[in-house]
């Protein structure tokens, strides 16, 4: 799969003109860097965001049935009925944010039937168990990631320039713990974590379990994303990788969530590695293994609430954030227009 994503340029017509404005140089801290790379994604002077549409997809993984969660896997499709009943904490964020959701049914274990608000996007239901054996086949990790750089390509082409990314799916931060492993030479203990909340002895065990997985796949250190895909990872992430490239192919700007989202971003890294310049790292998780996600790819958080619930909350709840730092460009007065003395 071919995807062609430059690096973004230095802008320093913009960084002039954020320097500019009316607060001492430097002020506004992280919202200054980001206003610049909003800038440098969309190669503008006064950079636009309009309406941002927040894909949350939804896959099952085969493993689940082998005790690596706190849940049972069939709490997937559950709050997949949640999110299309608007009860969730995504719908919540969602509506209070000004974002659009789209749920995708990535490989959910479940017959949704025919449903408004529902992309029917399923691969199979559900992967198989990575312990035993590779979640998915070669062409069945291809079509998820194709059919995510459809439903990208498609909001590129409707005019949307900004895309969330959140998910859901039991087991599935064993999943990306195993592709962060993999990912960025990161020791396996150091990427598992407790999930939608193992206790020590749930952990133990999802640590023994995920150390047969990596072992039974015995992957080179330099396998390419896809195998890793692959070998471990679930429908929804490989559709977010597959989203997230065409995404930042089509000069969109990606709204990073927590550790799942951020598994699926350290393959489509691997795959094209100027992506993380159209990346917002909305949050810092809970979920220990997304430090090490963070260090690869040099992911500055905006927010670090300690969130780990995952369905997109944290971009949804960045939102706000992202649009101030587009906002301040483009609306405060500058020394120059409000007649304020520059530094001395
Ligand atoms: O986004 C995160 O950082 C995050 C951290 C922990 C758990 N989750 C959510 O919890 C589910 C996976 O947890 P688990 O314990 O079943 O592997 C999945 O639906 C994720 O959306 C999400
Ligand atoms: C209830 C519940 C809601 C979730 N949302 C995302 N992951 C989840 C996991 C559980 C268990």
């Amino acid at each position: 799969m071919q995807f062609s994503i430059p690096p973004t340029a230095p802008f320093p017509a913009l960084q002039a003109r954020i320097d500019g404005k009316t607060k001492p140089a430097g002020s506004l801290g992280q919202l200054e860097r980001l206003a610049l790379q909003i800038g440098q994604v969309q190669r503008s002077l006064a950079p636009t965001l309009g309406q941002a549409h927040l894909l949350v997809f939804a896959g099952d993984h085969g493993a689940a049935r082998a005790g690596i969660s706190a849940y049972p896997q069939e709490v997937t499709w559950q709050m997949v009925e949640n999110f299309l009943a608007g009860g969730a904490a995504i719908n919540v964020f969602a509506r209070q944010n000004g974002l659009q959701l789209q749920v995708i049914d990535a490989g959910v274990a479940h017959d949704f039937g025919v449903r408004a608000g529902l992309v029917d996007a399923k691969i199979a239901f559900g992967t198989n168990n990575f312990i035993e054996q590779a979640a998915m086949s070669d062409d069945d990790c291809q079509a998820a990631m194709t059919r995510g750089a459809a439903i990208a390509r498609q909001h590129a082409d409707r005019g949307c320039r900004v895309i969330a990314f959140g998910e859901m799916g039991i087991g599935n931060t064993a999943a990306a713990a195993l592709l962060t492993h993999q990912l960025t030479g990161t020791p396996l203990a150091d990427c598992v974590g407790r999930g939608t909340g193992l206790d020590n002895a749930g952990l133990a065990r999802k640590q023994a379990l995920l150390a047969q997985a990596a072992g039974r796949a015995a992957l080179a250190p330099d396998a390419p994303a896809l195998r890793v895909l692959a070998e471990f990872g679930g429908f929804e992430i490989a559709m977010m990788s597959g989203a997230m490239l065409a995404a930042a192919e089509r000069g969109m700007l990606l709204l990073i969530d927590g550790f799942i989202v951020t598994s699926a971003l350290l393959a489509a890294a691997a795959i094209a590695p100027a992506i993380g310049d159209y990346c917002v790292f909305c949050h810092r998780s809970a979920e220990p293994g997304h430090q090490a996600q963070l260090r690869a790819l040099h992911g500055e958080p905006l927010l670090d609430l300690g969130l780990r619930l995952g369905e997109g909350t944290g971009a949804a709840l960045a939102w706000p954030l992202v649009r101030a730092a587009a906002a301040f460009v483009n609306e405060m007065a500058s020394f120059a227009s409000a007649g304020v003395s520059e530094q001395r």
